[in-house]
């Protein structure tokens, strides 16, 4: 597991932004995972960190599980998804001899992990490096503020679900974020309703509306919201490239009008 201690180049990276979220389950990576394949599809160079330890899935869900990460004079070589070499990963997932291995360390350990990762990583240039959290807030933020910080000032972007419960957790997040002095770029509501295949009505599964709220008492932007789409739920499990091959899904136009909002926004200023 010990990477050869290497230079990195996480100098190189353009605009980190870590995606978080209050509660689990509420669709982290799927925003991580679908808003890197659209800054690809923009023509962006696009790095993604996968640091949810105990829950590595952007493996499976970009369709590259199992792939082993090399090293190199300068570190890890990340697993690149495209032919390219434009969307490069790391996970701890790569690192397991068995993908349902389950990783049970304490905090030193995991920001140790952590460190390597952005350190010993031959990241390469990158306009964005998308950050991948666990719920909440733990070691494994920490340790990823800790890391980054002196390479890049920090975004983040905050995902939560319509109900009130979900919200709730957000609000503390985007608490967490202004005393971490990150900047939020914004909040995304997902699997904010239904949209039916068969006529197109929009049905609130949940409540709706609260992730627009949120972002409008915190004064953020609110980035959009993401409707329950079965057919991206499919592409997550079968690690496909949903925004190049579902443009008439659901869930496309708002992940596309999301990282348009993200484009958008330029980097906070380098201190
Ligand atoms: N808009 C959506 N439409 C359909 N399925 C979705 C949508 N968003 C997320 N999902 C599905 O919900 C499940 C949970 O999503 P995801 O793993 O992204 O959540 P998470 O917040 O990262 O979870 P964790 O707390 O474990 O990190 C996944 O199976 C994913 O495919
Ligand atoms: S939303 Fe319309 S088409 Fe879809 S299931 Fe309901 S009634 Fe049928």
């Amino acid at each position: 597991m010990e990477a050869a201690a290497g230079p990195g180049n996480p100098a190189g990276i353009g605009h980190v932004i870590l995606i978080l979220s209050g509660k689990g389950g509420v669709g982290k990576s799927t925003i991580s995972t679908e808003l890197a394949l659209a800054l690809h599809h923009a023509g962006k160079k696009v790095g993604i960190l996968d640091v949810d330890l105990c829950g590595p899935s952007i493996p499976r869900m970009l369709g590259v599980q199992g792939r082993a990460v090399h090293q190199c004079s300068a570190g890890w070589v990340p697993v690149f998804v495209d032919r390219e070499q434009t969307v490069a990963l790391m996970s701890v997932g790569f690192l397991l001899e068995q993908p349902d291995d389950a990783v049970v360390w304490r905090g030193p350990k995991k920001s140790a992990l952590i460190k390597q990762f952005v350190c010993d990583v031959a990241w390469g240039p990158l306009d964005y490096l998308i950050v991948d959290t666990p719920p909440g807030t733990s070691d494994e933020h920490m340790a990823a503020l800790e890391a980054l910080r002196p390479y890049s000032p920090l975004d983040a972007l905050v995902v939560t679900a319509p109900q009130a419960v979900s919200v709730g957790d957000a609000r503390r997040e985007l608490t967490f974020c202004r005393k971490a002095g990150l900047r939020v770029i914004g909040v995304v509501e997902n699997m904010s309703g239904f949209v039916c295949p068969h006529c197109t009505e929009c049905t609130s599964v949940f409540s709706q509306g609260g992730g627009e709220e949120l972002a409008r008492l915190a004064g953020v932007p609110f980035l959009g919201s993401v409707p329950l789409d079965p057919q991206l739920a499919r592409s997550l499990e079968e690690g496909r490239d949903f925004i190049r091959e579902f443009p008439s899904s659901a869930a496309f136009p708002a992940l596309s009008a999301i990282a348009q909002r993200v484009l958008s926004q330029p980097p906070a200023p380098r201190p």
